[in-house]
C-alpha cells in the first residue's frame, strides 16, 4: 500500500492570522493564496504490517524529534480515517529553498496529506483532502489547489465546513512572484507562536479581523478581472494590517529587519517610477514581491541590487497536489 504525491507551496494574499481552535486548526478568518510553481514537495508513503512504528525521511536524512511527532500524528489522523492500524514510511524531498521564507510545511502536509490518503485506500474529495491538511498545517489546505485558493474559514465547531476552495486556476492569470531571500538568519517566532501570542494579547486584532471580509471581496474581484493594481494594493494593505497587529502584542515583536524595510521601499520607489510591484510578508523577515511578466527583468535586476540580499527566487503560478 503504497503512493506518490507532489504538491506546491503557496503565498497568502489574505492571510490566515490566528486560530479559533488550536487542536484541530481552526481560523479566526478566511484567507486566500497563489499556488507557487517554484517551490514543491515530493512525498511517498507505504503503509505496510513490516514496520513496528512510524519512520520519517526528509531529504535523505531521518527525521526525529517535533518534526517527526507531527508527522506521525497527522498519520494517526489517516489510520483514524481509515480505520486501519498500520505504521508507515514516509519518504519527502523538498524543492522549497526553506531559507526563502515559504512554508515548506505547506508543501509537504499537502503532499503527505495526498499520498497518505491515496496509499491507504482513501479516494477523498479535494475538499475532504483539505479540510484534513487543514489538521496538519493551517496554511497547506490551500495547495491541494492549484492556481488562487480561498480557505474558507467555516463555522461549525468540528471543522467540518473548514477547507479550501478553487478561486481560479493557474492558467487564468500569469501573475508573478519573486522571493527576495535576506541573509540575516536572526531567529524567529514561528508562524503558530506568533499568531497566539497575537491572539490572545494584541488590542490591534480586533481592527485586524474586522477588515478581512472587505479585503477578501475586494481581492476576488480583482483576481477575476485580473486587476494587478487592485489585487497588489488589497495584498500588500492587508500584509502590513497583518503585521501591525503583532507590534501591539504582549509582549511586542515584528518580523521586519532592516532589509525588510529597504526591500518593502525599494517596491514602492519602482512603483513611483511606473513599475507596478507590490510586496507581501509573512511569519520571517523575506518579502514576497508581486509583478507582471513583462517587467521581470528590471525586477530582478532591482532587488538583487539591494545590500543584504542574498538570492532571489522567481515564481509562476503552480499546480495543486498531483499524484506520481
Ligand atoms: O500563509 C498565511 O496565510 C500566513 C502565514 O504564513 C503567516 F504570515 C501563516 C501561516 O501559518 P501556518 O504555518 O499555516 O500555521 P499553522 O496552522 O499553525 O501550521
Amino acid at each position: 500500500m503504497k503512493a506518490t504525491a507532489k504538491a506546491h507551496t503557496n503565498i497568502a494574499l489574505i492571510k490566515y492570522w490566528g486560530k479559533r481552535n488550536e487542536s484541530i486548526i481552526l481560523p479566526t478568518n478566511s484567507s486566500l493564496s497563489l499556488t507557487l510553481d517554484g517551490f514543491y514537495t515530493t512525498t511517498s508513503v507505504h503503509f505496510s504490517e513490516e514496520y513496528t512504528q512510524d519512520k520519517f525521511i526528509l531529504n535523505e536524512r531521518v527525521v526525529e524529534g517535533e518534526q517527526y511527532r507531527r508527522v506521525s500524528e497527522f498519520l494517526d489522523l489517516i489510520r483514524q480515517q481509515a480505520g486501519k492500524s498500520l505504521y508507515a514510511k514516509v519518504d519527502s524531498t523538498n524543492e522549497v529553498p526553506t531559507a526563502a521564507g515559504f512554508a515548506s510545511s505547506a508543501s509537504g502536509f499537502a503532499a503527505l496529506a495526498a499520498a497518505g490518503t491515496k496509499a491507504i485506500g482513501q479516494n477523498m474529495s479535494d475538499r475532504e483532502l483539505s479540510a484534513l491538511t487543514r489538521q496538519g498545517s493551517g496554511s497547506a489546505c490551500r495547495s491541494i489547489y492549484g492556481g488562487f485558493a480561498e480557505w474558507e474559514m467555516g463555522a461549525e465547531e468540528d471543522g467540518s465546513d473548514s477547507y479550501a476552495v478553487p478561486i481560479a486556476p493557474a492558467e487564468h492569470w500569469d501573475l508573478r512572484v519573486a522571493a527576495v531571500v535576506l541573509s540575516s538568519t536572526a531567529k524567529k517566532v514561528s508562524s503558530r507562536a506568533g499568531m497566539k501570542r497575537t491572539v490572545e494579547t494584541s488590542p490591534f486584532y480586533q481592527g485586524w479581523l474586522n477588515s478581512i471580509p472587505t479585503d477578501m471581496s475586494q481581492i476576488k474581484e480583482g483576481i477575476k478581472e485580473r486587476d494587478f493594481q487592485k489585487v497588489g494594493e488589497v495584498a500588500e494593505a492587508n500584509c502590513l494590517k497583518m503585521h501591525a497587529t503583532t507590534l501591539g502584542a504582549n509582549p511586542p515583536f515584528t518580523y521586519w529587519h532592516d532589509t525588510t524595510m529597504t526591500v518593502m521601499q525599494t517596491v514602492r520607489d519602482l512603483r513611483e517610477k511606473g513599475i507596478p510591484a507590490y510586496f507581501t510578508i509573512d511569519a520571517g523577515p523575506n518579502v514576497k514581491v508581486l509583478y507582471l511578466p513583462e517587467n521581470e527583468e528590471v525586477i530582478e535586476k532591482t532587488l538583487r541590487n539591494i545590500p543584504g540580499v542574498a538570492d532571489i527566487r522567481l515564481s509562476r503560478p503552480g499546480q495543486g497536489v498531483t499524484y506520481l
